[in-house]
């Protein structure tokens, strides 16, 4: 399979050129603190310094896992197909909250164990009816794994704007998380687990015991496809693929909580420059997720401490995203507004 190719985003001329135009701007150097250093990466994306976002859109990617077999969700399977049909009734947070910021909403079925039949709102890319269970065997095969990745590659070939969210639905998928994020970064698993759905402290230690358990059973899975097919989801594998080929298009990728994150830790191996694009709407409630973020180095927009997922923290910060493009592009200058300079 082809992976894309992404260039990274550093450019000396036209970093000092956005730093002019950011310090032209009527306001104290660095007043407008993080969304400062939003507008100088939103231009190194787009090289250039009048940026501007078009037809932002967040994908849901939805899949099942065979990992809650195990038990480690506060929530039956059947959630997950069950929330799809409300995300299609406009009934969910992540309806709600793009509504509200005229983001468009994409659903894809990645991989859900439920026979939704043709429907016009729902992008049918269902690799199967959910993974395998990885406490015995690998949850998707390798056919599967870059099925998923080309896919998400595919999706992102068909958009038109240059700003994609990035959501997920599925039942035990933190567990899945979890191991991932144990494997790409060595971090012990006792760090990587959390409450999920709500699980009680009991409920945590269960989930550590089944990875820990699932990590030994597949010693020697260290090569980062195949960490992904072993213990990944389908939604995972395809945000992955998205996530790739949305960087490789040179489009700003707006990163969600724990679970889209563990996809981005899969992209950012094979591709490190992937990270130059991506903006992390929060740091999610999810007991490993700062952990994880600190090891990407990322400084998220918010800490709501929500934990939901769909990509609702994506929403929620898109219209922080379009004040940094807004204020590079629309703000006077000290010298258009005649107001004076600072003293020396
Ligand atoms: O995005 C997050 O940080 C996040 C944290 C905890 C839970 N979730 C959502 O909850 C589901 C997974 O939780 P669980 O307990 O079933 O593993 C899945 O549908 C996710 O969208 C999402
Ligand atoms: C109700 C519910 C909604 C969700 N949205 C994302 N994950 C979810 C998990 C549950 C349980």
């Amino acid at each position: 399979m082809h992976l894309p190719f992404i260039t990274a985003t550093a450019n000396a001329a036209l970093s000092m050129q956005l730093d002019a135009a950011i310090d032209s701007k009527t306001k104290p150097p660095g007043s407008l603190g993080m969304l400062e250093v939003l507008a100088r990466q939103l231009g190194l994306i787009q090289q250039t310094t009048s940026v501007a976002l078009t037809e932002p859109v967040i994908l849901v990617f939805a899949g099942d896992h065979g990992v809650a077999a195990e038990g480690v969700s506060a929530y039956p399977q059947s959630v997950t197909w069950q929330m799809v049909e409300n995300f299609l009734a406009q009934g969910a947070a992540i309806n709600v909250f793009a509504r509200q910021n005229g983001c468009a909403l994409v659903v894809v079925d990645a991989g859900v164990n439920h026979a939704f039949g043709p429907r016009d709102s729902l992008v049918d890319r269902k690799i199967a009816y959910g993974t395998q269970n990885f406490a015995n065997q690998a949850a998707m095969t390798t056919a599967q794994c870059a099925q998923a990745l080309a896919d998400g590659i595919a999706l992102v070939d068909e958009l038109q704007g240059n700003v994609v969210g990035f959501g997920e639905m599925g039942i035990a998928n933190t567990t899945a998380g979890a191991a991932l994020m144990h494997k790409l970064t060595g971090i012990p698993v006792s760090d990587c687990v959390g409450a999920g759905t709500g699980v009680s402290a009991e409920g945590v230690r269960h989930k550590q015991h089944v990875i820990e358990a699932a990590v030994s059973h597949h010693a020697g899975v260290d090569d980062p496809l195949a960490i992904l097919a072993t213990f990944g989801g389908f939604e995972i594998a395809m945000m992955a693929g998205a996530m790739l080929r949305a960087a490789e298009r040179r489009m700003v990728l707006l990163i969600d909580g724990f679970i889209v994150t563990s996809a981005l830790l899969v992209a950012a191996r094979l591709q490190p420059a992937i990270l130059d694009y991506c903006v992390f709407a929060h740091c999610s409630g999810e007991h490993g997720h700062k952990r994880m973020l600190d090891t990407l180095a990322a400084r998220p927009l918010l800490q709501l401490d929500m934990r939901l997922g769909e990509g609702t923290a994506c929403a929620l910060a898109l219209p922080l995203l379009q004040a940094a493009a807004g204020f590079l592009r629309e703000m006077a200058t000290f010298g258009s507004a005649q107001v004076a300079e600072k003293l020396d």
